[in-house]
């Protein structure tokens, strides 16, 4: 996609974390100059170490766009903060929650509201700090841009040149719009796969000898930060409560359901399910397509990783996503290779025909 022609830089961040790191990395590589601001000394030093940035020069132009990264709590005084302190800069932030730091920003009763335009990159990883960010971060996934009834037209360009920079794609919404989405899509599988991963702290261990792709898939975001969790859900209360409410209805039904062996029930519910899973748009922003996974046995040695990857790079086909489990009992990996369903047969045959061991 063409960049708007509105971001020059300076980009001043502040919040030299994940989120933070990852953006002066993708803003780097289009050569555009970025300042990194942190309470933490360690973490502006790594994310100098790994090229995102620099500190702010004693003598320097005034940014064009300060980009606020900072944990929930303290976005909406760091917002405060960034309009007084940049009066010439637009201003934005890649807080999980959008209403609450505006709400913050009315009460303040400062100027230079029509600066700020909120945004909320949906990319980022179970892990926090400069050390797990990437330039890639951004790539192909959505970034929601929310401006407020008193936004500039000039500060949303400003913002969406900042998504097409990092090679996201924007969507458009308002504020409170968006905390109702992001309940749905983020906040509430998030709760829900810690209350599953909770389950397995307390399980014997040879129980967990046989965890397989699925309970990993299902638990993967549960690894995420409780204290920046606690923040996002208490911040987002009200949705958050509202669709706890719903799965706890639909809950009870489903210990109905199983108790008593209600087989067309209980297809009911996981049909629901199915829809669901459909539903969820395909990578940038495309329609969902109907995935498959390719399973391949990969030996331990030296070489045969490449070899695989060699020969699906051969087969023209291209991968979505890959997961890769150990057999504790053997020296190979089982490889998942997940693509388009209409392409796993041609995959299948490419992958058996060199020689490989795979299963559907
Ligand atoms: N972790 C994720 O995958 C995603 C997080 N977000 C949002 O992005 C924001 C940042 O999250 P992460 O990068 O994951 O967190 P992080 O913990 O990796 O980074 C936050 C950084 O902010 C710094 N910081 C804290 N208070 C500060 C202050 N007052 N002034 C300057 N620096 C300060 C910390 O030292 C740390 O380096 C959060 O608001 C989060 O909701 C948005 C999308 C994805
Ligand atoms: O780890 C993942 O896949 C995520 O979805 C990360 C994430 C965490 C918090 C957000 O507000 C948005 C995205």
């Amino acid at each position: 996609m063409p960049d708007r022609p509105g971001l020059q830089g300076p980009v001043l961040i502040v919040g030299a974390g994940l989120l933070g790191t990852s953006i002066g990395l993708a803003l780097r590589r289009r050569g555009i100059s970025v300042w990194l601001r942190d309470v933490s000394p360690e973490n502006l030093r790594a994310a100098m170490g790994l090229g995102a940035g620099q500190l702010v020069p004693d003598i320097a132009p005034p940014p064009q766009l300060v980009v606020v990264a900072v944990p929930p709590d303290v976005i909406g005084e760091t917002l405060r903060w960034a309009l007084g302190a940049h009066r010439g800069a637009v201003v934005t932030d890649v807080g999980s929650i959008k209403t609450g730091p505006l709400e913050q920003l009315r009460a303040s009763g400062l100027s230079g509201l029509s600066r700020y335009v909120g945004g909320h990159p949906m990319a980022g990883s179970e892990r926090s700090g400069p050390l797990a960010a990437s330039a890639a971060m951004f790539d192909g996934r959505p970034w929601a841009v929310t401006p407020h009834q008193d936004s500039a037209t000039e500060a949303v360009d400003v913002v969406l040149s900042l998504v097409a920079a990092v090679g996201a794609l924007p969507v458009r919404m308002s504020p409170d719009e968006h905390d109702r989405a992001v309940a749905r899509t983020s906040h509430l599988p998030h709760l829900l796969a810690s209350l599953v991963a909770g389950r397995l702290a307390e399980a014997p261990p040879g129980h967990l000898a046989l965890s397989g792709q699925g309970v990993r898939d299902v638990t993967r975001v549960a690894a995420g930060d409780p204290e920046l969790w606690q923040q996002i859900v208490t911040g987002n209360a009200p949705a958050v409560v509202h669709l706890l409410r719903e799965v706890r209805e639909q809950l009870d039904a489903l210990i109905a359901a199983v108790s008593k062996s209600n087989r067309e029930e209980l297809v009911r519910i996981l049909s629901r399910g199915v829809e669901g899973t459909r539903a969820i748009p395909g990578k940038h922003g495309g329609p969902a397509r109907e995935m498959a996974s390719v399973f391949v046995s990969v030996p331990d040695r030296a070489g045969e990783m490449g070899r695989l990857f060699a020969d699906v790079a051969a087969s023209g086909v291209s991968i979505e996503d890959i997961h890769i489990d150990h057999d504790p009992g053997r020296p190979t990996g089982l490889f998942e290779l997940v693509v388009a369903d209409d392409s796993s047969e041609h995959l299948l045959a490419a992958l058996e025909s060199r020689g490989w061991v795979t299963h559907r």
